[in-house]
């Protein structure tokens, strides 16, 4: 089976891989192999396939079915506990469990429903896991097969002993009529919960033959739980703090569920008692409750932000860290906005899911709970009643909605039909007298109309349906005696509930959007940078006797964002100590290249650095930065003073005035900046907007200097500066180079006559080299030509486009 049969063989809209259908099938393995690779296959080892993403992602329709069956299996066992311990009035309920006896006590039942709660999660679960493991190929098929047949049998088992059960055990109450009527009702719920199981677990054989997921899906699912597992674990350096918030949150939904008790206590004793004395006394405890749960909601609130500012304000630190890591291709590929968004939208985002949708979440079920409970110890068979009523109006509507729609569309469009038949036809009523065609367009529009009028029949039909349905179920919950103050609270604690399920269905999404940021945040937690810009186990060597030697070997490199350009192509040449080298040549021919793979930004595919006999990528990080510094053609500067700029990389209480000062002054930077108001303490804009690019480079030159490098790597600027401005710049860079290893990537024929060799970069390879008259001597040499063109262009760049 092909992939493309894959995409296409699906029966209600899901990718089909049938890996089971029929065991004995010769062509089994063929189905199986989508999801595993060739090799897979063979060595039947456990080694995943990444799926396409050509294949269309799948509903998980069997997957939510065995959610559904937990999610019912947890209701049944919920609403059967609470009627047994409401319901119990005669003896303890102790006395229940000792005296039992099958027609008057419902103990069973719930005991039951504990056992197929536990049995059935854990076989379900197991199942999923089978069943996942076999697709991995990590369990045998003839293991599989017998899983899976056991489960089966385990889940036909339960589900029809449960509804057997509950059939005998309604049966023999009615033929006794000895238990009450709430008992009674509870009976009822367990057959019909019985019911759903059983049908639920039938409708789960196809599942269990057939696996309708597929990887992507799955690993997807994995890695949501993975992600939200560590979501939450975010929160667990803040556990003290986030306890005390839940106790306070525990207090002020305990007097939220209490408050509608008190109110339509009042409202009763107002209609009912001839002093206001109760009136009062309810108002004061109502009153009190208020300003317990106002003072209980304002510590939960404050609690709950200040820990998740705490949370987020750390979460910042590591992801800023780990950001500022990462080696500099990362940056090629990644848009600093969608960094920056990590740092600030993303990690919002989570702060709140771990705090303030947790609180509301905790909030929300305790208002359920709690709500449900008291209206079960107010009017348990009304509340009863609600529970299944006002789900069924629900889902009822919801399913009346979408077909009304669909039915008022198709109706409008029917209706137009006929409406542009009649229209037509008395617009051209001349020419259907001409013919005496009257009777076939009326015929024409009766046709159209009668089609309108089939599908207002099917409206007219399903509406009289819904009517019926919603009064039937809505009769059920008429005709309750209740008190006035009673039917208030309960309206009250109705509205707590549907509140409370609105608001968790909107948590959903929160919790989802929260699951979307915290993989974007966590995998750029965990992304490890490919260059280490600390020390690690490869690379911790510091040279000790470093003079500057540099060498470079064959040296092949593509950029990673642009693997198929080669821009660097067997680089072989060295630098000896104290040497200046001057890479020349057309522009883009790789000369900034050469210079950041010495500076370890980027490692090269193939071929070898060393700095003296070290292979670059042998050499802690930190001492290349201390060894080697860069001064780029466009130096970028910090929005802070031009002290700290020059400083920038130091301890700056390390390094005095005067050093700073002393290396200002060799970069030519002293004069301007103690023309400036502020002098070294002027600042200089961001990214040093506030000053000339003269004067940006000379500070840049001014930093390089402090840091006294071995061996110092320059880019000398294309733009166009002042000759004054040039002439400053070109004397501070001349004195940079003094008693120092210099690679200059140069643009100007000065510089190029005073380097000791100089080597010629085109289209990512070395053309010639030697010395400015060595080359200058060469008949059509490249590096001439570049000469002549500049000297003929009468500026001193020797840079062509
Ligand atoms: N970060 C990058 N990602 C992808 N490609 C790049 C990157 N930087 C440079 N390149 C490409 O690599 C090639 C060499 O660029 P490089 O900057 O080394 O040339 P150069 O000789 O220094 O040019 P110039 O003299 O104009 O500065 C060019 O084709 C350029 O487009």
């Amino acid at each position: 089976m092909s992939l493309n049969h894959i995409e296409t063989n699906n029966d209600d809209d899901v990718a089909i891989l049938d890996i089971t259908s029929d065991d004995n099938n010769n062509n089994d393995d063929d189905e199986e192999s989508p999801l595993l690779n060739d090799n897979t296959q063979q060595n039947n080892s456990i080694v995943l396939t990444p799926i396409s993403d050509t294949i269309r992602v799948p509903s998980i329709s069997r997957y939510r079915l065995t959610n559904i069956l937990r999610t019912i299996l947890f209701i049944e066992f919920l609403t059967l506990l609470t009627i047994w311990l409401v319901g119990y009035t005669t003896h303890s309920l102790i006395d229940d469990i000792i005296h039992y006896q099958f027609t008057t006590s419902i103990f069973d039942i719930v005991s039951v429903s504990v056992c197929k709660l536990i049995l059935l999660i854990i076989f379900l679960t197991e199942l999923e896991t089978s069943v996942i493991a076999r697709l991995y190929q990590v369990n045998s098929r003839q293991s599989f097969i017998f899983i899976r047949y056991l489960y089966i049998i385990i889940l036909l088992l339960l589900s029809s002993c449960s509804l057997a059960f509950s059939i005998i055990k309604l049966i023999f109450v009615l033929y006794k009529l000895k238990l009450n009527k709430l008992y009674l009702s509870s009976v009822y719920l367990f057959l019909i919960f019985s019911s759903i199981e059983f049908i639920g677990s039938l409708l789960m054989i196809p599942y269990l033959t057939r696996i309708k997921l597929l990887e992507q899906q799955r690993s997807n699912l994995t890695k949501k739980k993975v992600n939200l597992k560590r979501l939450i674990s975010l929160a667990k350096s803040e556990r003290l703090l986030i306890s005390i918030a839940i106790l306070f949150l525990l207090l002020s939904s305990a007097t939220q569920i209490i408050q509608p008790y008190f109110f339509g206590k009042i409202i009763d004793n107002a209609l009912t008692s001839d002093t206001m004395h109760l009136v009062n006394i309810n108002v004061l405890i109502l009153l009190g409750i208020n300003c317990a749960g106002a003072v209980a909601s304002s510590f939960r609130s404050w609690l709950f932000e200040l820990s998740g500012q705490r949370i987020v304000y750390r979460l910042r630190q590591n992801i800023f860290n780990s950001i500022i890591k990462q080696e500099v291709g990362f940056f090629d590929d990644t848009r600093t906005g969608e960094l920056t968004n990590r740092l600030s939208s993303d990690t919002q985002v989570l702060q709140n899911a771990v705090t303030v949708n947790i609180s509301m979440l905790v909030r929300f079920l305790v208002q359920i709970i709690g709500s449900l409970a008291v209206m079960f110890y107010l009017e348990v068979t009304l509340t009863l009643v609600l529970m299944v009523v006002v789900p069924m109006i629900i889902l009822i509507s919801k399913q009346y909605g979408s077909i009304v729609q669909k039915l008022r569309k198709k109706f409008q469009d029917e209706l137009a039909a006929a409406g542009s038949t009649a229209e037509e036809s008395i617009s051209n009523i001349r020419t259907v007298r001409i013919f005496g065609a009257e009777r076939k367009i009326s015929d024409h529009y009766l046709d159209n109309l009668l089609k309108s009028y089939a599908v207002g029949k099917k409206l007219a039909w399903n509406t009289g349906l819904f009517m019926g349905i919603v009064s039937l179920l809505v009769a059920g919950v008429h005709d309750r005696k209740l008190s006035t103050g009673l039917l208030a609270s309960f309206l009250m604690y109705m509205l707590q509930v549907a509140l409370a399920f609105a608001f968790l269905a909107s948590l959903f999404t929160d919790f989802m959007q929260a699951l979307g940021a915290s993989e974007r945040i966590f995998d750029l937690l965990d992304r490890q940078p490919k260059i280490p810009s600390t020390s690690d186990s490869t690379c911790c060597i510091k040279p000790i006797d470093f003079d500057g030697y540099v060498h470079l070997e064959n040296v092949c490199f593509t950029y990673p964002t642009r693997s198929d350009q080669q821009v660097l192509n067997n680089i072989t040449f060295e630098i000896k100590s104290g040497q200046k080298v001057a890479l020349v040549g057309p522009s883009g021919g790789g000369k900034s290249t050469i210079a950041s793979l010495i500076e370890r930004f980027y490692d090269p595919q193939s071929g070898t650095i060393y700095f003296g006999s070290q292979p670059l990528n042998t050499i802690d990080p930190q001492w290349l930065r201390e060894n080697v510094s860069f001064v780029n053609q466009e130096p970028s500067l910090f929005a802070c003073s031009i002290r700290d700029n020059i400083t920038f990389g130091f301890d700056k209480n390390n390094i005095s005035l005067d050093d700073i000062q002393l290396v200002a002054k060799q970069a030519n930077a002293h004069d301007f900046i103690e023309q400036f108001e502020n002098k070294y303490d002027t600042l200089v804009g961001e990214r040093g907007v506030r000053l000339s690019g003269g004067q940006r480079q000379r500070i840049a030159i001014a930093r390089a200097l402090l840091m006294s490098p071995k061996l110092l790597l320059l880019d000398e600027a294309t733009s166009a500066l002042d000759a004054e401005s040039e002439h400053l710049v070109q004397e501070a860079i001349e004195r940079a180079m003094i008693n120092r290893t210099v690679l200059v990537i140069a643009h100007r024929l000065s510089t190029v006559r005073n380097a000791d060799l100089v080597i010629v970069i085109d289209h990512g390879t070395i053309v010639e080299q030697g010395t400015h008259d060595d080359l200058i001597a060469k008949e059509d040499g490249i590096y001439k030509k570049l000469v002549l063109r500049q000297l003929m262009a009468g500026n001193s760049s020797i840079t062509t486009e």
